[in-house]
């Protein structure tokens, strides 16, 4: 039976993953706790992106164990996996741009009970009320982040995959989106972020798997994140 005080929500153990022959992941071992928020950081190419599909049944050879709330999800199609509770947040947001910010949020499907209503979206996003009628492609990247985060928020998923939420954004834009991120924290949500920022990581995160050639090859509890900063920075070429 699943003992709630010590299984993690999601444990990842010896995930494979391949694009057609190209092998890249290589054996990839995390977990994530009940409300904890984690990240992945790694340089470009690492496979977080690919791992975060994976997690989500969209990389279609992919082997080894992911269990979520102690069940084996490795072999689960995309919508399975959506009803058990987790969404992703693409790197490419997926904004519908000839739909307005209120289209956006009635498209995505409710996939479980307890999906966030237009109410709680905008108690969350202010801005989003205020843009309801501007068009996706009206958007400042920023707003467009925002919509993107606050779509899966309707699915009911409680397990969101971030990915990259702060890649091209301006610095105050990034303080916004990371004081998002820390409010559905709070609101019970467990987070999974892809990071090429650890800067930004820093200021948000539980804790840190470093994601090199397909594989962890560090956890760092963020408490040891400045410590460590020098290794880091090397890992991650910044
Ligand atoms: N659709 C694809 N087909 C073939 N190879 C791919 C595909 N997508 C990614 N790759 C390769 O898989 C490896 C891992 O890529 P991935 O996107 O997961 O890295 P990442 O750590 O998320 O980096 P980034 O920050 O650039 O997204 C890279 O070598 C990349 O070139």
């Amino acid at each position: 039976m699943l003992d709630a005080a010590s299984e993690p929500l999601l444990r990842v153990s010896n995930l494979q993953g391949h694009y057609g022959d190209s092998h890249v992941l290589h054996g990839m071992n995390f977990e994530v706790r009940e409300g904890e928020l984690v990240t992945l950081l790694g340089r470009n190419g690492a496979g977080k992106t690919t791992t975060m599909r994976a997690l989500m049944g969209l990389l279609n050879k992919r082997t080894g164990s992911i269990t979520f709330q102690g069940r084996e999800t490795i072999s689960l199609l995309p919508e399975a996996i959506g009803r058990l509770g987790l969404a992703i947040c693409p790197e490419e947001r997926g904004i519908f741009a000839s739909l307005s910010v209120a289209e956006n949020l009635e498209l995505p499907p409710v996939l479980r009970p307890g999906g966030l209503t237009l109410a709680e979206v905008h108690d969350i996003f202010p801005r989003l009320k205020e843009r309801a009628r501007s068009r996706g492609n009206q958007l400042s990247g920023g707003e467009q982040q925002m919509l993107a985060i606050a779509r899966i928020l309707r699915t009911g998923a409680k397990f969101l995959l971030l990915d990259e939420p702060t890649e091209g954004l301006a610095p105050v834009i990034v303080e916004q989106i990371g004081a998002v991120i820390t409010d559905l924290k709070r609101r019970g949500f467990t987070i999974l972020l892809v990071e090429q920022n650890f800067h930004f990581a820093a200021t948000i995160a539980d804790r840190h798997y470093v994601v090199e050639d397909g594989t962890v090859v560090d956890m760092i509890p963020n408490d040891q994140i400045e410590a460590n900063a020098g290794r880091l920075a090397t890992f991650l070429g910044v």
